[in-house]
C-alpha cells in the first residue's frame, strides 16, 4: 500500500506540469546528489505568474512555493505530507523514503489560490548530500522532530546549523513536535520544545500525522506566510506566524485536526 503511494507519487513527479518547476528524474532513477539538483533544481522555487496557472492534477493557482520537509528518519515527515494530501495514516510497517520525492497540493489563503509543492526527504544519513541540493530552492521547511524520541529531537540544533548552511537566508523555518498522539511513549514535552524554538527564533506547534492535530494548520500557517511576503500591501502589517498559530489552536480549543 505505502509503496504504491510513492509509486504513484513518483509517476506524477514525471510528468508533472511545468517541468522546469518539477524534477526530471529522482535518485531512484540513478542520479544522485547536486547532479541531480543541477539538472532538477530551477533558479528560484518563487512561481509568480501574471495569471493563474495550471496544476498537474488540473487546478488552477496563482502563486506557488516549495516546502521542504527535513528531519531525522522516522519521525513521520512522509506520514504528515500523506495526511495533509490525502487525509490519511499511513499504519503499518515503516517504509523509510529513498532520496527525495514531492506532491502538489493547491490552497486557497484569502482568496488566493497558493499551490504548495512539497518536497518528502530522506532523514537517513546516507540521503543527506540529496537534500542539502535542494535546500537552496525551499521557500519553507517544517523541520520535524519525533515526540516519542529525544535523540530526534537533539538533532534539532544540527538540523538548523545545517539549514542557515544550505538554505535561502529568508527560509521560513517551522518547528513541529510529530507524534503528539502518543502520550504515553512521550520524551519530549511540549514546553521543551517551545523553548528551543523559542532560542531559535522560529515558529512551534506539536502535531500528529495519526490523529491529524495541527496538519493542516502548519501548513496553511506556511503558506499564509509565504503568500503575504509576495503579495503585501505596502501597508499591510507583517503576518505574524506564531500568533496566527496560537489564534488558531486557542479558536480550536488546543486540538485541531
Ligand atoms: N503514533 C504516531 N506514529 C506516527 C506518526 N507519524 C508517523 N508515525 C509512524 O512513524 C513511522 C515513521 O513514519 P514516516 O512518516 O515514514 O517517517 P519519515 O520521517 O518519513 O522517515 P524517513 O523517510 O526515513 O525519513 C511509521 O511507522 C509511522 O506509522 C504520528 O503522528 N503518530
Ligand atoms: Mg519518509
Amino acid at each position: 500500500m505505502r509503496s504504491v503511494i510513492r509509486t504513484m507519487s513518483r509517476k506524477k513527479a514525471v510528468k508533472g506540469r511545468g517541468s522546469s518547476k518539477s524534477p526530471k528524474s529522482s535518485p531512484s532513477s540513478g542520479r544522485t546528489g547536486k547532479g541531480l539538483a543541477a539538472a532538477a533544481a530551477p533558479s528560484s522555487g518563487l512561481v509568480y505568474p501574471s495569471r493563474p496557472s495550471i496544476s498537474n492534477s488540473g487546478e488552477f493557482y496563482d502563486i506557488a512555493f516549495k516546502v521542504m520537509l527535513v528531519g531525522d528518519s522516522g519521525v513521520g515527515k512522509t506520514c504528515l505530507l500523506v495526511r495533509f494530501k490525502d487525509g490519511a495514516f499511513l499504519a503499518g510497517s515503516f517504509i523509510s523514503t529513498v532520496g527525495i520525492d514531492f506532491r502538489n497540493k493547491v490552497m486557497s489563503i484569502d482568496a488566493v489560490k497558493v499551490k504548495l509543492q512539497i518536497w518528502d526527504t530522506a532523514g537517513q544519513e546516507r540521503f543527506r548530500s540529496v537534500t542539502h541540493a535542494y535546500y537552496r530552492d525551499a521557500n519553507a521547511l517544517l523541520l520535524l522532530y519525533d515526540v516519542t524520541n529525544k535523540a530526534s529531537f537533539d538533532n534539532i540544533r544540527a538540523w538548523l546549523t545545517e539549514i542557515h548552511e544550505y538554505a535561502q537566508q529568508d527560509v521560513v523555518v517551522m518547528l513541529l513536535g510529530n507524534k503528539a498522539d502518543s502520550t504515553h511513549d512521550r520524551a519530549v514535552k511540549r514546553e521543551e520544545g517551545e523553548k528551543l524554538a523559542k532560542e531559535f527564533g522560529v515558529p512551534f506547534m506539536e502535531t500528529s500525522a495519526k490523529s491529524g492535530l495541527n496538519v493542516e494548520l502548519a501548513f496553511t500557517a506556511v503558506a499564509k506566510e509565504l503568500k503575504h511576503r509576495t503579495m503585501k500591501e505596502p501597508d499591510e502589517p507583517k503576518f505574524q506566524l506564531q500568533e496566527y498559530v496560537n489564534k488558531e489552536m486557542r479558536t480550536a480549543g488546543c486540538c485541531r485536526s
